[in-house]
């Protein structure tokens, strides 16, 4: 469901080039559950950053969902990422003057999704949130703000969701029961993942794990 193909990515520093990936093939197979560690710098973000179209790559082609990326402009790779993928990230990128249930109804609205409010609802449940549907970000605990950001990107049933440390920011116990939350939800969904974590133990509840070394994705 994913393909990546002789992927070459260098960002330009002053008048230095930074490379990141020369010749980056990969593949994930839907509803597989992938985790890539690897050290700092190694380039994790900037895969996510790639995967998503966010950024773009100097050549090669990401295929994901039968849609090569060459094939779409801007805007195009714009509403391709809104429907297809959703995003769990450490910070919890939750919108700061929404509640809790208008943040997780964004992705339904943005898709046209019908009954977007009872989905919302009905996920917000599914993670233990039905009580604080009115608050905001501010008012939510981390784990609860995390547990709103999984829901939100489950919303819009997205082929793949990318996770970027998504239990970093939270005391050992909330980010278990955090990670549970998601992986329960995804392997209900068929939804494929992909997950970027430092922690072997969170590496360990995916299939496959694989780590980012000198620009290639070598299986652990
Ligand atoms: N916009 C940019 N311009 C120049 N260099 C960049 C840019 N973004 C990232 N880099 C460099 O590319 C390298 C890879 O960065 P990236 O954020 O992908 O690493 P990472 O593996 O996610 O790191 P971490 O685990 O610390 O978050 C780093 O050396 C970084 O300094």
């Amino acid at each position: 469901m994913l393909e990546i193909k002789s992927l070459k990515k260098s960002y330009t520093q002053g008048n230095q080039e930074v490379k990141i990936f020369e010749d980056l093939n990969f593949q994930v197979k839907e509803a597989q559950r992938v985790a890539i560690m690897g050290k700092s710098g190694s380039g994790k973000s900037t895969l996510l950053s790639l995967i998503s179209g966010i950024i773009k790559p100097n050549s090669g082609d990401i295929i994901l969902n039968n849609t090569s990326y060459k094939t779409m402009n801007e805007s195009e790779i714009n509403d391709f990422r809104a429907s297809n993928i959703g995003f769990v990230f450490q910070n919890f990128h939750l919108v700061s003057y929404l509640n809790a249930l208008e943040n997780v109804m964004l992705p339904a609205k943005v898709n046209n999704i019908e009954n977007a409010k009872e989905k919302a609802i009905e996920l917000l449940k599914s993670v233990g949130l039905s009580h604080r549907l009115d608050h905001l970000p501010s008012q939510l605990s981390g784990g609860e703000r995390q547990r709103v950001a999984i829901a939100r990107a489950l919303i819009h049933n997205p082929k793949v969701i990318l996770a970027d440390e998504p239990s970093g920011n939270l005391d050992e116990e909330t980010g278990i029961a955090v990670m549970d939350k998601l992986f329960e939800l995804i392997k209900a969904n068929n939804t494929t993942l992909i997950l970027v974590t430092h922690s072997k133990e969170v590496a360990a509840r995916c299939e496959d794990t694989y780590e980012l070394v000198s620009g290639n994705l070598k299986k652990c």
